[in-house]
């Protein structure tokens, strides 16, 4: 049987599903057909429309799937690029894959952003990637656990809001996160004064830590992001075994080209693995700098360490941040480097990470 009706050289929807047959996931293998991933098919004339469903609104290979779907589709099926128009829409699959098995209804995955010390960047980190993540189309939230210096309100622009009591639909209390540059957020910084030093212990940290969880209006969510105390102290570990009961996906370290090799990043990590926490990706900040007048690069503080910590662990460097000025500004001021709409190389860092990190989590709930 010929590939195009008999009456006219219009396709046929099956000739148009063997050329697509032939096109691979290039993460999670498999076929695009045979994946499920190509929704509304409408044959209009000679023009062939479909949507391509992905795993994340974030996946990096957009671009690669595309080139590939147009590639088949001519040399298989005899239709030209130009008479084909293929829709990215993506449906993020929930841990586990279980809708009602989420433990915070409506959230598909809770990822934690770490650091072994603090200072390194890892506030201004899952701000960023909050940001891009929302910026590729995923529905966000970001919960700012860092009870020691929570920064997340600055970084985002929202300091002086304080998030509505409101009744939930059960009729209990609830709390409305407070919304910025297209992400949910709640922080510990919206509920105490931040110029009284506050002393934290353990339960209490983790009561609370609870509410954030349980008690915000977050859903509907494709991520909610967790900045972490810093460290792996008595804080640092009960939250994240009260994470791991809320159905964390997993976590990511950020680093600094200094810090790496220290005994801190690696405790760190040590302690998510104790509490059976999958170790998503090392995020290396600071990892460079570029010389604004020159273009030179230079590594400050030396350079491969990341990668080869992650190799040791047998996990993915996800990017490597250099330092900039627009990123410190950016957190200074309430609006987040990787918002920039000019071409710029910091914001395309962040962007690329996100991409990874949203990858990685595809990879594995779908592979
Ligand atoms: N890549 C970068 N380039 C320039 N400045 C940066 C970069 N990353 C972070 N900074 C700046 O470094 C300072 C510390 O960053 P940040 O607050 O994100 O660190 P942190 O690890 O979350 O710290 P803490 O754990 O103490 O809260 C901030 O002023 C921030 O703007």
């Amino acid at each position: 049987m010929g590939l195009f009706s008999r009456h006219n050289d219009r396709p046929s929807e099956q000739a148009v599903l063997q050329a697509l047959a032939t096109v691979q996931e290039p993460e999670l293998g498999g076929d695009l057909v045979s994946r499920k991933m190509i929704k509304n098919l409408v044959i209009d004339g000679d023009t062939v429309r479909f949507a391509v469903e992905l795993t994340t609104p974030a996946c990096p290979l957009k671009d690669q799937i595309q080139r590939e779907c147009e590639e088949a589709l001519e040399t298989i099926a005899g239709i030209p690029r130009n008479r084909v128009s293929i829709e990215f829409t993506a449906q993020v699959r929930p841990r586990g894959g279980i809708p009602e098995q989420v433990a915070i209804p409506g959230v598909n995955h809770v990822v934690a952003v770490s650091a072994g010390k603090g200072g390194v960047g890892k506030s201004t980190v899952a701000v960023n990637l909050a940001v891009a993540l929302a910026r590729e189309g995923a529905q966000v939230g970001l919960l700012d656990a860092d009870v020691y210096g929570p920064s997340v309100p600055l970084m985002m622009g929202v300091r002086s809001q304080q998030p509505e009591a409101v009744s939930g639909p059960d009729g209990e209390p609830r709390m409305l996160p407070i919304e910025a540059h297209g992400i949910k957020m709640m922080s510990i910084g919206f509920l105490i004064d931040d110029r009284q030093p506050v002393i934290w212990r353990g339960p209490m940290v983790s009561q609370l830590l609870r509410q954030f969880l349980y008690q915000v209006l977050w859903a509907p969510l494709d991520y909610l992001i967790i900045d972490m105390p810093p460290g792996t102290g008595d804080i640092a570990l009960t939250l994240a075994q009260s994470l791991q009961n809320a159905g964390l996906t997993g976590v990511v370290t950020v680093t600094t080209p200094q810090q790496v090799a220290t005994a801190d990043v690696l405790k760190s990590m040590e302690m998510f693995r104790k509490v059976n926490v999958p170790l998503l990706g090392i995020i290396e900040n600071m990892a460079y700098f570029i010389a604004p007048d020159t273009g030179k690069r230079y590594d400050i503080f030396g350079s491969g360490g990341a990668a080869r910590l992650a190799g040791q662990l047998g996990i993915p460097l996800l990017g490597q941040i250099p330092l900039g000025l627009s990123i410190r500004e950016g957190g200074d001021h309430g609006q987040p480097a990787v918002l920039s709409n000019e071409p710029d190389a910091y914001a395309d860092v962040f962007r690329e990470v996100a991409r990874k990190l949203a990858a990685r989590i595809s990879v594995m709930e779908y592979a």
